[in-house]
């Protein structure tokens, strides 16, 4: 693949990590422009990675071949307008917004024909351990298909969907997922102080048994199901501590979790997708 020039609007957190994640990965960081209002943020990414930074958007927009859009959701209307008038044909936008709909960027962009893709990422894409989900607007061809792929590939693991109405599903299972383990990590940490463990021994434990968990998910052909089960000898420890989840009721809290987190995206796009002007 030609090395393309990317530009992100916005060098917050997910941009810090899915930047973190592409230089670690081949990608070059003078082909990388970040813009940025907040002339800390883009001094710690040049000092770090070797980006070029801009403050002004439309100068860190003018040769790139893919824009990606990593401004607060209720940013993205004003940034799209403000880019617009300096859209050019074969440029491929590529929003990270929770909730906000192609149909809005592309209403707010007002390019005949403008290739965009919707993307979820998460921000363990700083260490290549990402996961993202993308949609395209049909005049996204398809080699800008294989670039946004090969980008977010760089940084994880990277699937498409088909019915963009699923997308509000994945900003609440992956997109907000790492904060959940976070969560978990948090708390099984302090339990663990809590029965006697010193901080350090009670972190480390916790990290490297959800490392162990995940990864021995990930490379097993068994289900989570069957993998829980072999953990869990009749009459010992660990039946009495699910015992414990299950009667909390934890899938049922998952799972009004992650329909509050997807409730919140569209209620994003419902509020954030009329036109202001
Ligand atoms: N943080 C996360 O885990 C994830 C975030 N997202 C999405 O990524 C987007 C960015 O989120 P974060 O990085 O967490 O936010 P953030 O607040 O850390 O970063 C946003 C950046 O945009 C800059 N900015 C604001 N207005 C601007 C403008 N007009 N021009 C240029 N830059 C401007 C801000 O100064 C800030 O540095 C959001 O839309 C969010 O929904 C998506 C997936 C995961
Ligand atoms: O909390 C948020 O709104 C963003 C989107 C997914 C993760 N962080």
């Amino acid at each position: 693949m030609k090395q393309c020039t990317i530009a992100f609007i916005g060098g917050g957190n997910m941009a810090r990590s899915l930047i973190g994640g592409l230089i670690s990965n081949q990608f070059t960081a003078e082909n990388i422009h970040v813009s940025d209002a907040n002339t800390e943020a883009l001094d710690n990414l040049a000092s770090r990675y070797n980006v070029k930074t801009f403050t002004d958007n439309l100068a860190a927009i003018a040769d790139a071949d893919v824009v990606i859009l990593a401004v607060k959701p209720q940013q993205l209307q004003s940034v799209i307008r403000q880019i617009a008038p300096a859209w050019q044909q074969d440029k491929l936008l590529i929003s990270i917004a929770a909730g906000i709909r192609l149909d809005d960027i592309s209403r707010w962009l007002d390019f005949d024909g403008a290739a965009i893709v919707r993307a979820m990422p998460n921000t363990p894409s700083l260490v290549q351990a990402g996961a993202t989900a993308l949609c395209a607007n049909n005049y996204v061809t398809s080699e800008q298909h294989e670039l946004a792929e090969s980008m977010l590939r760089a940084v994880g693991l990277a699937l498409w969907i088909s019915d963009e109405k699923q997308m509000d599903a994945v900003t609440a299972l992956s997109g907000s997922g790492p904060a959940y383990f976070f969560l978990v990590l948090e708390a099984l940490q302090t339990a663990g102080m809590e029965l006697g463990l010193p901080e350090e021994t009670a972190r480390l434990l916790a990290l490297e048994t959800s490392f162990g968990a995940a990864k021995m998910a990930l490379e097993s052909d068994e289900s989570a199901c069957v993998l829980r089960q072999r953990v869990t000898s009749p009459g010992g420890t660990t039946e009495r501590a699910l015992d414990v989840f299950e009667q909390g009721d934890l899938r049922g809290l998952f799972k009004q979790a992650l329909t509050a987190a997807a409730q919140r995206a569209d209620e994003l796009a419902e509020q954030l997708g009329q036109d202001y002007d």
